[in-house]
């Protein structure tokens, strides 16, 4: 909870541990983020093994960093809706596929960064 009488400095190195716990919440019970850990790896060592550029480091951080930022939030949704309605219910079912609908679009433009950086490199 916010703390107004904290000083800012401590109120904000609080809000980045509690931050940093959902980070690793996520990365320990999530497998959809699992796998997505996997595959940040397994890119990064295709990128040291293609030496890849600055500017291709810097792209393909980017497209990790948003699909798995993206995947957390996805998350928050569904804890939210299983947690407001456990039920059935066919809003619920549009709020996660929408949820879901913006992971895939960034997974989708992710894979898109990859074969643009490597296709060439492997061709
Ligand atoms: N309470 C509900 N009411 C209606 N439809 C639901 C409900 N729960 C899930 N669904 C439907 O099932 C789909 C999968 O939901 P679920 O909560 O299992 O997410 P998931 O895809 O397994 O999660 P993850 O992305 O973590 O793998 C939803 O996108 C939605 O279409």
């Amino acid at each position: 909870m916010n703390n107004k009488k904290e000083p800012l400095l401590i109120n904000r190195a609080k809000s980045v541990r509690y931050a940093f716990k959902g980070a690793l919440l996520l990365l320990k019970t999530e497998p959809s983020i699992k796998i997505q850990f996997c595959i940040a790896v397994l890119v990064s060592i295709a990128g040291f093994y293609f030496e890849i550029s600055t500017t291709e480091w810097m792209i393909q951080i980017l497209a990790i960093a948003l699909v798995m930022s993206i995947e957390g939030a996805n998350t928050a949704i569904e804890e939210i809706a299983n947690f407001i309605h456990p039920e059935y219910h066919i809003k619920i079912g549009k709020i996660k596929d929408l949820a879901a609908g913006a992971v895939f679009i960034a997974s989708v433009f992710a894979v898109i960064v990859g074969l643009i950086i490597y296709l060439p490199k492997i061709f």
